[in-house]
This record gives structure tokens, sequence and C-alpha cells, in this order.
């Protein structure tokens, strides 16, 4: 490969991650916003926001992906503590939101 096939090859594939970027921001929207749906059906199970055996489940379910795809599960676990973080702020912000409209 010469110089002007590897700035072309860095070139096209950088588009591409800038594409599966804005992918992956939308996909972390949608799991994100199912947030409502979740704190509106726990408030009537009388349940806790944060569910330790859901996320243990969660992270055990990972690390046989990680596994089966060969991804490191460090990383893999990292993004999905990040990925229940958000939906736990976003559950808590429409809780303080529901709870300061009932004064
Ligand atoms: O499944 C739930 O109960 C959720 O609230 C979703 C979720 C998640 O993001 O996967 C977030 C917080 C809980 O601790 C467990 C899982």
């Amino acid at each position: 490969m010469d110089r002007a096939e590897a700035l072309q090859l860095l070139e096209e594939s950088r588009k591409k991650i800038d594409i599966l970027d804005e992918d992956i921001i939308k996909i972390i929207k949608e799991r994100t916003s199912l947030a409502t749906d979740i704190l509106k059906a726990k408030l009537v199970l009388g349940m806790e926001i944060h569910d330790p055996e859901r996320e243990e489940f969660i992270h055990h379910k990972i690390r046989e992906i990680a596994v089966e795809q060969g991804i490191d599960e460090d990383s893999l676990t990292q993004i999905i503590m990040i990925l229940t973080d958000l939906s736990k702020k976003e559950q808590q912000k429409i809780q303080g939101g529901k709870a300061h409209g009932k004064h």
C-alpha cells in the first residue's frame, strides 16, 4: 500500500466510524428513553429504580457475549455500566419531575 492509498483507507475508515458513532448514539438514546415506561411500571409495582439482580443478570450475559465475540470483557462491562447508569439517571430525573409536580 502506498501513502495515497493509506490516506484514502484512513479517510474511508473514519467516515465509517462517524456513521457508526451516530448509529450507536441513536441506539443509546432509544435504550435510555425506555426509562419512562420502566419507571411507570416500577412505581405501580413498588420497585426501586436500582435493581442489582437485573444488573447482575445483564453483566453475566454481557460477559458471555464478550467471550463469544472476542471483545474485551472489562471494556464491554464498563460500557454496560455507563448504559445502566444513564437509565437510572433518566428514571431519577423523571421521578424528580413527578414529585415536584405534586406540590
Ligand atoms: O430493568 C430495569 O429495572 C431497569 O431499570 C433498566 C436497567 C438497565 O439500564 O438495564 C437500569 C437500572 C436497573 O438497576 C437495572 C437495569
